[in-house]
């Protein structure tokens, strides 16, 4: 994907720390990107999932409703397709010239903190879970960890967008802004939910490797297996609750940027397209992200993890029932905030886990990111890493 013109590219970045709320996003090999922005008044706040019902829009949903992060639906006044369509439809805002003079506000920044201390906090909540999974009170738990970086008051959140797109072909990018939801942006390979009409897909996604000089590695051990078993178990549940005729592809190897993960399609009909956000409701927060059982899992991880995992993990995407609707879990995603980005990534733990290698796959997850984060890291990417295709 190219850049679009110079313009474009200012008025994209301008509207990043706006009051207007908009998403920039492009499906799987795909190579242009689709926008959606609300031109007037707040977006919508939700209190919770299942209002999602008969709603359109683009949705960004956190990990954990509050009010600090609310639920929000970015109303689609406008909609347009490829740099042209957007060009133009930018250009022709009425508030055009008052968008180029929005200047970003300053930012009190993270304190630093060193990977000594990271992995040393991460160390501890690691000994935190695995305890429980010893005991048997939980199957499987996700453990994340967020980390700051630094980024130059020149750093064009368009032009990272831009770089995720021709790094990632494979995964759903996205940059988006609301008010109420910050900056973030993502390239994430799990989709939640997507469809159109009566045909439905999801997915469950779990087990994590690293490429191997471009080759994709096979041999999964039990381990990986397992967890990824159990989030098959729970989606193959819902996705015949709310859906008939089911259909199922995998476990298969799929790649993700310079990982691989074990992956099973479900295509099923839908049974009622008026109950999206009760389907919603049931798949979030799925075992792929959360733990089983679910509700208990959800509520250690709130009180456990240790620090506010805010969007990641929660979903984002376009919700549209009469047309077609592309719903992604918030993973390998960062929120951008003036002077850094906030990184986040984790990973299922079972009672067999190790904390080493936990917290190299959080790494490695986060490199996703970090490897778009400056301008020059395309040409060296280029050489130390192959780009997907
Ligand atoms: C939790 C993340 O990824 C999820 C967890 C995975 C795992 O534990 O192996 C693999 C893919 C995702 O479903 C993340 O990227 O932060």
């Amino acid at each position: 994907m190219n850049l679009p013109d110079i313009h474009t590219q200012k008025l994209l970045d301008c509207l990043t720390h706006s009051h207007l709320g908009f998403a920039l996003y492009r499906l799987p090999w795909t190579d242009e990107c689709y926008l959606v922005l609300q031109t007037s008044g707040d977006v919508e706040q939700l209190a919770d999932i299942q209002e999602l019902n008969e709603k359109k829009g683009f949705v960004v949903a956190p990990f954990r409703i509050s009010e600090e992060h609310p639920l929000v639906l970015i109303r689609p006044d406008v909609t347009a397709y490829d740099w042209n369509e957007i060009s133009e439809a930018l250009s022709s805002l009425e508030c055009v010239d008052t968008l180029l003079t929005c200047k970003s506000r300053q930012n009190e920044l993270s304190p630093f903190v060193s990977e000594e201390t990271d992995k040393e906090q991460y160390t501890r909540a690691f000994g935190r879970f695995i305890t429980p999974l010893q005991e048997k009170q939980f199957q499987k738990l996700v453990l994340s960890r967020s980390s700051a970086r630094h980024i130059g008051d020149d750093f064009s959140p368009l032009g990272a967008f831009v770089r995720a797109c021709n790094n990632y072909p494979r995964m759903m990018i996205y940059l988006c802004h609301t008010p109420a939801s910050g900056t973030w942006l993502g390239s994430t390979p799990e989709i939640l939910l997507s469809g159109q009409g009566k045909e439905w897909h999801t997915v469950a996604l779990a087990g994590t490797m690293p490429m191997q000089d471009e080759v994709m590695p096979t041999n999964w051990d039990k381990k990986n297996q397992e967890e990824q078993g159990y989030v098959a178990d729970y989606i193959r549940r819902i996705a015949k609750k709310f859906g008939n005729k089911m259909t199922e592809k995998g476990p298969y190897t799929a790649r993700a940027g310079q990982l691989v993960h074990l992956k099973t399609d479900f295509y099923f009909l839908l049974k009622n397209t008026d109950h999206i956000g009760d389907l919603l409701q049931e798949l979030h927060p799925t075992p792929a992200v959360c733990g089983l059982p679910k509700e208990e899992a959800f509520r250690f991880i709130l009180n456990n993890e240790g620090y506010d995992r805010s969007y990641y993990s929660g979903f984002t995407g376009w919700l549209d029932t009469e047309g077609h609707t592309d719903i992604y879990v918030n993973l390998r995603c960062m929120e951008i905030k003036p002077g850094e980005a906030i990184l986040y990534a984790g990973g299922g733990i079972l009672a067999s886990s190790e904390v080493e290698s936990e917290w190299v796959e959080t790494g490695d997850k986060m490199n996703t990111m970090r490897s778009i984060l400056h301008p020059d890291f395309i040409s060296k990417q280029m050489e130390t890493i192959k780009v997907e295709e």
